[in-house]
């Protein structure tokens, strides 16, 4: 381990801007393992921090995956241990009930597109360009690209760009529903920051619930999922929350909302 500080974390406005700043590509290397798991336990202790941005650092590269310089000291031991804790992490961002918003910057590759897809809403530059390449070294993505990817543009178009490896441009990944937004070059981490700010003064309770309904209804049927969703408007009567957004409504002001 360099010691070097490859992944910080800032806290502006209850949104907490995660930026892995490992030269040149920012690539998923031992330090960005190490400091990525510490930074998100800090995130996760913080009350404070209401929603969360992630970014890379630089023009060029969001980040533009796995350490393959890497992978040879991997032959020995296999790719699991390496593999778990990222995702282990990945998983975090997907689960936690606090909005996750990528601000990508630039090339989102291999596992970098893996992080990007385990994350809530994705903005994107203008010229970042986004592609599981792993098969150009004869890999298999293994961040949860190959099933996160073919759930949200479909398996046909995953398979494309799985068996391709090929990357796609910012306007293209609009098109499959890949990126939520483009921005002008050089904008995607203010607009992402923008957003986020907006959703950190939101209804977290309702957000983290509305997140975990969609996430978990792809994994049921309509008729359970459907009772699942009233399960949780059940829950979200009994806020606070609920109170003062209709409060607020009625008495014709803005609301402040307590994630309670
Ligand atoms: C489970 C997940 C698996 C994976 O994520 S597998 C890896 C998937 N990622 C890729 O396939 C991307 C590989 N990299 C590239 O295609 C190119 O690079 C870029 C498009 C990112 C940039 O190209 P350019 O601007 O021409 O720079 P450059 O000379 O290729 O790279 C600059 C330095 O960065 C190193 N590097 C680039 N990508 C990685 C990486 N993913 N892991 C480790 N090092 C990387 C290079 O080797 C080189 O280094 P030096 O200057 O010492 O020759």
């Amino acid at each position: 381990m360099s010691g070097q500080k490859v992944v910080e974390l800032v806290i502006d406005e209850g949104v907490g801007v995660i930026t892995i700043n490992n030269p040149p590509v920012n690539a998923l290397t031992l330090d960005v393992r190490a400091q990525l798991k510490d930074v998100l336990q800090e995130v996760e202790q913080n009350a404070d921090i209401r929603a969360i941005v992630i970014t890379g650092a630089g023009p060029k590269c969001f980040v533009a995956g796995a350490d393959i310089k890497d992978f040879p000291n991997q032959f020995e031991v296999g790719p699991r241990e390496n593999a778990t804790i990222y995702k282990e992490m990945f998983s975090y961002l997907e689960n936690t009930p606090r909005p996750v918003v990528a601000a990508l910057n630039g090339l989102a590759l291999g596992g970098g597109l893996e992080l990007a897809l385990s994350c809530d809403l994705r903005i994107a530059d203008e010229k970042a360009k986004f592609g599981l390449t792993e098969v150009t070294l004869g890999l298999v993505p293994g961040l949860g690209g190959t099933q996160r990817l073919a759930r949200l543009v479909g398996p046909a178009k995953a398979k494309e760009l799985l068996f391709t490896g090929k990357m796609v441009k910012a306007d293209e990944a609009m098109q499959l529903g890949l990126v939520n937004q483009v921005v002008p070059n050089g904008e995607a981490l203010n607009e992402a920051l923008k957003l986020a700010k907006k959703l950190a003064k939101s209804a977290g309770v309702a957000i983290g619930y509305d997140k975990y309904l969609v996430n978990k209804g792809l994994e049921l049927n309509l008729e359970d999922a459907l009772e699942l969703e009233m399960q949780y408007v059940e829950k979200v009567f009994k806020t606070e929350d609920l109170r003062e957004g209709l409060d607020a409504f009625i008495n014709k002001r803005e609301a402040v909302f307590k994630n309670a």
